[in-house]
């Protein structure tokens, strides 16, 4: 576990941050532009130093400048992955992962390589190398380096389509796999859906909010700084039968009920991340008999924020242990005299996959 608490003057910026990251899993740093994430990775990695504060991992004092405890950045294990890829520029791309090659990976060069498909660059120099190029063998030498805490500053940034897909699907599996804390840093919401588990809003310097990313993505009050998410939720479902016929597959959520997707969705018995946009959800206050709404949930109303004066609602519904988001306008609302504990049917326009090989944002079906 990380856990961090620090301050440091930055020009204007005062940096004051709390912050815990359990062992396992993506705690995502979500906030403008000059909000303080990258100063606050730097802090972690031992390039700076705080002005004062504690940064723990594993139970290990890195940083406690009451004590004087300062660890040096190469001695704390830190995988680290930033914008400008910083490789050794007189090694080869090999020299550059051997040299940070840990016992525990050994055997796992081969596979890194391959999966960030660089073997072809092995015997260029760093100076030879697209950005694109630079930035897989940075995050190659990073996991290489069997990390205790992974730091990765918009790692994607620059990658085309179908390779950055394939790094945040590795980076997901990795994240369930190993038990280091992964912080990451970036300002698409879809990466970010792809691969948080976590969330953590910095606002002027400081971490206003953070918890699960469903359980953020479900708060009311934090809908203004979430806008960049377009408002969205997700669901987890494991694939049941296909519907050959229909082209459909049906997704089943963990109190039963059912979602029928596109059958290419992916395999009988594979979990899934779903995300629904708010916009993508309706209400109805029973089952329509006639309607071409296929996925239809039954659902309680959570909470909404009717007291706001503005021309929509927005409201959280419970579906199992599961939430999901949904706007309707004010006059919808009043009219259906909808409030907090009614059960409501939801009906589900649109949905994408949000963790899938295949078909990340893709958007299927109503
Ligand atoms: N060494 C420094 N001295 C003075 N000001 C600094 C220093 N380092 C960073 N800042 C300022 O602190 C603020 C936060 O910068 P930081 O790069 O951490 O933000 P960020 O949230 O990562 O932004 P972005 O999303 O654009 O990368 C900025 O206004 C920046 O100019």
């Amino acid at each position: 576990m990380l856990e961090l608490d620090v301050t440091r003057q930055l020009g204007d910026l005062t940096l004051a941050a709390s912050l815990t990251a359990p062992e396992q899993g993506v705690t995502a740093l979500f906030g403008e532009s000059g909000s303080g994430k990258t100063s606050l990775l730097r802090l972690m990695a031992g390039l700076d130093r705080p002005d004062r504060g504690v940064i723990r991992l594993d139970g290990e004092t890195l940083v406690d400048t009451g004590r004087g405890v300062w660890v040096p950045p190469h001695r704390r294990r830190l995988g680290v992955v930033f914008q400008e890829a910083r490789l050794f520029p007189h090694y080869r791309v090999r020299g550059n992962l051997r040299y940070a090659l840990h016992a525990s990976m050994q055997g796992e060069f081969e596979r890194i390589v391959a999966l960030l498909g660089i073997g072809h660059l092995l015997d260029r120099m760093p100076g030879s190398l697209s950005g694109g190029e630079a930035r897989r063998v940075s995050i190659g030498r990073a996991l290489l380096s069997g990390p205790r805490l992974l730091l990765m500053d918009e790692p994607l940034t620059g990658l085309d389509g179908a390779r950055k897909q394939e790094l945040l699907d590795y980076i997901a599996r990795l994240a369930r796999e190993v038990e280091i804390p992964i912080i990451f840093v970036s300002h698409d919401t879809d990466e970010l859906m792809a691969v948080a588990t976590r969330l953590a809003l910095v606002e002027q310097g400081r971490i206003i909010a953070s918890g699960e990313l469903d359980d953020m993505l479900a708060r009311l009050d934090l809908s203004d700084q979430l806008g960049g998410f377009e408002a969205s939720s997700r669901l987890h479902a494991v694939l049941g039968q296909p519907e050959p016929d229909h082209r459909l597959i049906r997704a089943q959520l963990a109190d039963g009920q059912q979602l029928l997707l596109p059958a290419d969705a992916g395999a009988p018995g594979e979990a899934i991340a779903l995300r629904i946009r708010v916009r993508d959800v309706a209400l109805a206050l029973e089952a329509p008999r006639h309607t071409s709404f296929r996925n239809l949930l039954a659902a309680t109303i959570e909470a909404h924020d009717a007291e706001r004066e503005r021309p929509t609602v927005e409201l959280t519904l419970r579906i199992g242990s599961e939430r999901l988001r949904s706007r309707v306008t004010r006059h919808a609302f009043d009219e259906l005299g909808l409030c907090r504990g009614q059960a409501v049917v939801a009906m589900i326009r649109s949905v994408s996959l949000s963790t899938s090989g295949r078909a990340q944002r893709q958007d299927v079906m109503d």
